[in-house]
């Protein structure tokens, strides 16, 4: 299976769960995935410049993910623009199976720098075990934050199920937490904020409580996240659609 034709745009061979170890062909792929997906979203407008970042989980014992790297133009990225970070949103040394001390990025040449905003994009991994997040500056969830920044509340909208809620009768809240430049605030204050999943009591029978897939940040944008690159992007357009009929019917 390649990376175009996978669930997500990356394979299974690309997830290497538990192992903590990722080599340079899983890299390659991330990069691929991540670069595809941001074309995507720079081509909605929603990534202007160098606006906007994604990661996928590489690794999960220890947290390893491959994170856009910083200052881009995101509809111009290639396979190579990635960093691989740890649980901190830290870069480190990647391809262990490569040549000693002589890193992926060292081989191609390149300086590449974490995004800036890698540390939030690493805790929403650990936090939900999203096995990719994606952030852009859309419009309607910047002007939904401003309107409502104790958080957006939904409700009896069909498009709800493909965030994984109810189309009738249930109070979805879209969380907001306010910009900060220190993505270990942002982390806490994500945490503080998120509503965490519940599994069903098989015992009562009580229906389990769903996370909600998204996180806006005031005056900046929002991020969303999934199991894998797809569903974080269909998370994400969801939410986006979702707060332009809040705003639009409010
Ligand atoms: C163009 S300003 C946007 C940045 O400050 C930041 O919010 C952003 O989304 C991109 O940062 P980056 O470090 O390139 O991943
Ligand atoms: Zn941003």
């Amino acid at each position: 299976m390649t990376a175009a034709d996978a669930p997500g745009g990356l394979s299974s061979s690309g997830h290497v769960f538990g192992e903590g170890v990722v080599d340079d062909a899983s890299l390659t792929e991330a990069g691929a995935a991540l670069a595809a997906e941001s074309a995507r979203f720079a081509g909605l407008g929603w990534m202007p410049g160098t606006a906007g970042n994604l990661s996928v989980t590489l690794a999960r014992d220890p947290l390893r993910l491959a994170v856009t790297a910083s200052g881009l133009d995101k509809g111009e990225l290639t396979a190579r623009d990635i960093v691989l970070i740890d649980g901190d949103g830290e870069w480190v040394p990647d391809a262990p199976g490569g040549p000693a001390s002589v890193t992926f990025t060292q081989r191609l040449g390149l300086a590449r720098r974490p995004s800036a905003e890698a540390g939030l994009h690493a805790r929403i991994a650990a936090v939900t075990g999203a096995g990719a997040v994606i952030h852009v500056h859309a419009l309607a969830a910047v002007r939904a934050a401003h309107e409502w920044p104790e958080g957006v509340v939904l409700h009896d909208l069909e498009m709800l199920k493909g965030i994984g809620h109810s189309a009738h009768g249930e109070r979805v809240v879209i969380p907001v937490v306010q910009n900060h430049q220190d993505m270990g605030v942002l982390g806490d204050d994500f945490e503080r904020v998120y509503l965490r999943p519940t599994a069903a009591d098989p015992g009562t029978g009580t229906a389990a409580v769903a996370e909600v897939p998204a996180l806006l940040v005031a005056s900046h944008g929002i991020y969303a996240w999934g199991a894998d690159l797809r569903q974080a992007r269909w998370h994400l357009e969801l939410t986006e659609a979702l707060l332009q009929i809040a705003l639009a019917t409010r």
